[in-house]
């Protein structure tokens, strides 16, 4: 079987790439290149192009035959541009996924799993989310996509298609074997924010210490992103047993929902002190007012990955951040070469 990876020259794409080859099931990968990187897709069957391209899926599927799934991670995800500008979001992120479904369906491909976010739900009173919590999306890109999951929802019920929609939140670390990892030399989040205080040596500001959690500082559900990868290759393992494709009349959409996460998230200070524990006490961090916009975050409850894809995560945060440094090294030697 093959398996068609759109945005798989991207952080998280390529990454599910490579846990697929390496379960002998051969990776197509389809990138526009816009923010995904060439490298990425080096030894990869690649065709460069947009998703919502039809003449392009439909070469792929003709040339490809064996493709059995497709796994959508073609997107836009910076929330502070999708405020900036939010009708490229929604073009990209609902329009050109509402085109690639239709190519999808007219090539007789049933099986989608679409990389979604579980930033779209409202977290509960412990700040831990469910399948089953409200959805309540804050921004463009976190609306653009609830939108897409609604639309594709309805495609289910109305064609062959049939989706896993995977919801995680803050991916961190790199492909343990170093082939990928994050684009981006400057990355604004907390972890590599971090490394770029480290290697600096300047203190890392803790931005946020007044919110309500078990120490003040805001948390975030950071998931390596190789455990993400894995939980990938599990839905299409079982993706037929999660979404049989002959429904009795009536039952069952051909959509079904599952997050991804720790089951307890990590606080800024703790993703401190596990830095620490990596690098050495050296490493120094302050107190800073919050940044604007920032929330208090929320955890992911894993127990229905668990259920029907057997996956939890195997590796703790010391390990992403000790392939995040890796890769930040690595990333360096690929930009010079
Ligand atoms: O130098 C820093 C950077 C971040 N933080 C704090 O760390 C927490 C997590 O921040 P991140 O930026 O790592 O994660 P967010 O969930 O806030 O948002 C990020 O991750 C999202 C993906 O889940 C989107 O990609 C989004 O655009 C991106 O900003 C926040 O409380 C933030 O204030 C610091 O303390 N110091």
């Amino acid at each position: 079987m093959k398996v068609l990876i759109t945005g798989g020259a991207g952080f998280i794409g390529s990454t599910i790439a490579s846990a697929f080859a390496e379960r002998g099931i051969t990776p197509v990968v389809l990138d526009s290149l816009i923010t995904g990187r060439q490298e990425f897709t080096d030894g990869k069957i690649f065709y460069q192009g947009d998703i919502g391209d039809g003449e392009l899926v439909d070469a792929i599927f003709r040339e490809h035959p064996e493709i059995g799934v497709a796994v959508h991670c073609a997107a836009l995800i910076v929330v502070p541009d999708s405020m900036k500008d939010p009708l490229r979001y929604y073009r990209v992120n609902l329009g050109r996924t509402r085109d690639f479904a239709e190519h999808l369906v007219r090539n007789g491909c049933d099986r989608m799993i679409f990389a979604s976010t579980a930033g779209m739900y409202r977290p509960e009173a412990d700040l831990s989310v469910t399948e089953t919590s409200a959805l309540e999306p804050q921004n463009p890109y976190t609306r653009s996509k609830m939108m897409a999951e609604l639309m594709l929802e309805d495609v289910c019920r109305a064609t062959s298609l049939r989706v896993v929609s995977l919801r995680y939140l803050n991916p961190i670390g790199a492909d343990p074997q170093l082939r990928t990892g994050l684009q981006s030399s400057k990355p604004t989040h907390a972890l590599g924010k971090m490394i770029e205080s480290y290697e600096l040596g300047v203190p890392f500001k803790i931005t946020g210490v007044d919110w309500d959690t078990r120490d003040g500082t805001a948390i975030r559900d950071y998931i390596h992103v190789w455990d993400i990868a894995r939980a990938f290759c599990a839905a299409a393992d079982r993706f037929d047993a999660i979404v049989p494709p002959l429904r009795p009349a009536g039952e069952g959409s051909g959509y079904e929902v599952i997050n991804l996460g720790t089951g307890d998230g990590t606080t800024v200070r703790e993703l401190v002190d596990a830095f620490r524990e990596v690098v050495g006490e050296a490493f120094v961090a302050e107190e800073a007012p919050a940044r604007p916009g920032d929330v208090v975050g929320a955890f992911v409850r894993p127990d229905k990955a668990w259920e029907l894809l057997r996956w939890k995560p195997e590796y703790t945060i010391e390990d992403a951040i000790r392939h995040s440094l890796q890769w930040a090294e690595r990333r360096r030697e690929l930009d010079v070469a």
